[in-house]
């Protein structure tokens, strides 16, 4: 039975922290941002320029939607951590609380999902990124070992007398090809 984190080759001689729980009773390991990390706001001039047009229903062209997808896409912030657990449990990843309130950033994608075998995984070696929205209208300027996210182990339950699950992860983000 074994569970916990291992800094990724990549930032070996980084300096980074292994997550920590903050206190006595935290259920979740806080995660620091592996180096400095701008978040621009969502409410860039010309994703609302694009809005406009759209809804004049005048084409926006192409390279204005472009550039609104940039602004809209969510943000990997690295954290240098890969994680590693027990058969049946996964870490949870979650905003920090204080995230939405202070900083208006989000989760696009309300919690992160850290499978167990994406530990050491031949892409990207496990490294865990959050994925985060700046919802404000300032960028967002994250230092280097500012907590940023918290990981929670949590157990899973699967179905009864499930056939064998014998697909291997090769990464993460979309990477399980059926
Ligand atoms: O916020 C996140 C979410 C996921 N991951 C990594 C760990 C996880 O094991 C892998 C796959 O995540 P998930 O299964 O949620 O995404 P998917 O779209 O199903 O990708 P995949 O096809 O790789 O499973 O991506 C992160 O680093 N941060
Ligand atoms: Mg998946």
């Amino acid at each position: 039975m074994a569970r916990g984190f291992k800094i990724v080759s990549q930032y070996a001689q980084a300096g980074l922290h292994l997550p920590y729980r903050a206190t006595k009773q935290a259920a979740g390991y806080d995660f620091e941002a592996a180096e400095d990390f701008t978040l621009p706001s969502i409410w860039k001039l010309n994703f609302i320029k694009v809005l406009w047009q759209l809804h004049r229903s005048e084409t926006a062209s192409t390279t204005d939607l472009d550039a609104a997808a940039k602004v809209l896409k969510p943000w990997l912030v690295p954290t240098g951590i890969k994680a590693f657990m027990n058969d049946g449990e996964y870490l949870l990843l979650a905003n920090r609380s204080s995230n939405p309130l202070k900083r208006n950033l989000i989760l696009p994608n309300g919690i992160g999902v850290i499978d167990a075998d994406y530990y050491d995984n031949p892409k990207n070696e496990g490294a865990i990124f959050v994925q985060l929205i700046n919802m404000g209208i300032r960028d967002v300027h994250i230092k280097k070992g500012e907590r940023i996210a918290q990981g929670i182990f949590t157990p899973y339950l699967t179905v009864t007398d499930e056939e064998n699950v014998t697909t291997t992860r090769s990464g993460g983000f979309g990477s399980t090809n059926k």
